[in-house]
């Protein structure tokens, strides 16, 4: 009989690395696919900073790589486990190491907080139920952020405020719906825009458009109340309406649309996340080894992160 070596670890146990790695992977191409992304209105993109004072596409690149390692461990302990609120609280904790570990990255700016939560329960999902199907998967996401939340800190956030002022339930009233932002709008505005023969980097960009002419984005209602809310949704859907990103129209009104966004110091940060999850469920849907780049960003270091 052949002599097991204890050391050596079963195919099994090299498939789930393999595939939490891959999940990790795609998770952090989503997130510097989305901030490398050019022109979005208000933004960090390839242009600069948008309407933030204390971020930069270098910084946000540089978060993205701090926090991949713990989407890495999300997904592995979420492999073939129940789940349960044990292994939601083994989550949560992970997560609010990944924040902890990205401001120390950035020195205290918020990159990608909204985004660790989004990806984070995706990757959970995709993991344990070892789905592929974008509704499947967020469907699972949604129940896994419904489950208790036991160490949710005292400290007030941005969202608690927005929520108090404006009823905008946020980030988390995302997830518990099962992200219908990024199924019912994003996917869809993603793939049409493709089906009709816009290039990725338009195709990109309708569904960000499609997202932010719909969403309760926290970030906007925090900095600039409904009235800045009603500027976003309004300024997106007209520039969906009168041809999208790739039509000439389309283009000087996105232009336009991020200059008076960064006039007004407004970010629809929220928006940019659901782009992420999109990009994120588009490539595991479609069984992609790596999110493609869509060649809108052409720079001397592309291609090292
Ligand atoms: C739920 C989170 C985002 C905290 O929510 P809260 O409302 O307090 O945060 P805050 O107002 O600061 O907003 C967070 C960010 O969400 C994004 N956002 C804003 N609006 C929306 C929206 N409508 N939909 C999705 N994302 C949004 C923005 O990027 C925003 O900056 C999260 O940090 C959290 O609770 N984490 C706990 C750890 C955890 O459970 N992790 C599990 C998976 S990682
Ligand atoms: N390309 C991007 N540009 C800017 N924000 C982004 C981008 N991509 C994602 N985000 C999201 O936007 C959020 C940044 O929000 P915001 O700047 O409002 O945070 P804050 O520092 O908490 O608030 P404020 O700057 O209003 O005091 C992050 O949580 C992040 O996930």
């Amino acid at each position: 009989m052949a002599q097991l070596n204890p050391v050596t670890k079963s195919s099994r146990q090299l498939n789930t690395l393999a595939r939490s790695e891959w999940l990790s992977e795609l998770a952090k191409q989503s997130l510097i696919a989305e901030a490398e992304l050019t022109p979005k209105p208000g933004l960090v993109d390839g242009r600069g900073s948008g309407s933030h004072t204390d971020l930069s596409l270098d910084l946000m690149r540089r978060s993205a790589n701090t926090i991949a390692p713990y989407f890495t461990r999300m997904a592995l302990v979420s492999a073939e486990a129940q789940m349960n609120t044990s292994l939601r609280a083994e989550v949560a904790s992970i997560g609010r190491e990944a924040e902890a570990a990205m401001l120390g990255a950035t020195s205290g700016s918020n990159a990608h907080k909204g985004a660790i939560w989004v990806l984070g329960l995706l990757v959970c999902a995709a993991s344990l139920s070892e789905g592929s199907l974008a509704d499947f998967v967020a469907e699972a996401a949604g129940y896994f952020a419904r489950l208790p939340d036991r160490a949710r800190p005292l400290a007030v956030s941005h969202g608690d405020v927005v929520l108090e002022r404006y009823g905008a339930t946020g980030a988390r009233g995302e997830a518990y719906v099962n992200f219908p932002h990024v199924v019912k709008i994003g996917l869809p505005a993603l793939k049409a825009a493709r089906k009709s023969g816009r290039t990725e980097q338009d195709s990109r960009l309708a569904a960000l458009l499609a997202i932010m002419s719909h969403l309760d984005d926290t970030c906007v209602l925090h900095r600039g109340g409904p009235e800045a809310q009603r500027i976003v949704h309004e300024g997106a859907a007209q520039v969906i309406e009168i041809g999208g990103p790739g039509s000439p129209k389309g283009n000087a009104a996105l232009i336009a649309l991020g200059q008076e966004l960064v006039g007004l110091r407004i970010s629809p940060g929220g928006s940019a996340d659901l782009l992420a999850a999109t990009l994120f469920l588009d490539a595991l849907e479609r069984g992609l080894e790596r999110v493609e780049k869509d060649n809108s960003l052409v720079e001397e270091n592309d291609g090292e992160n």
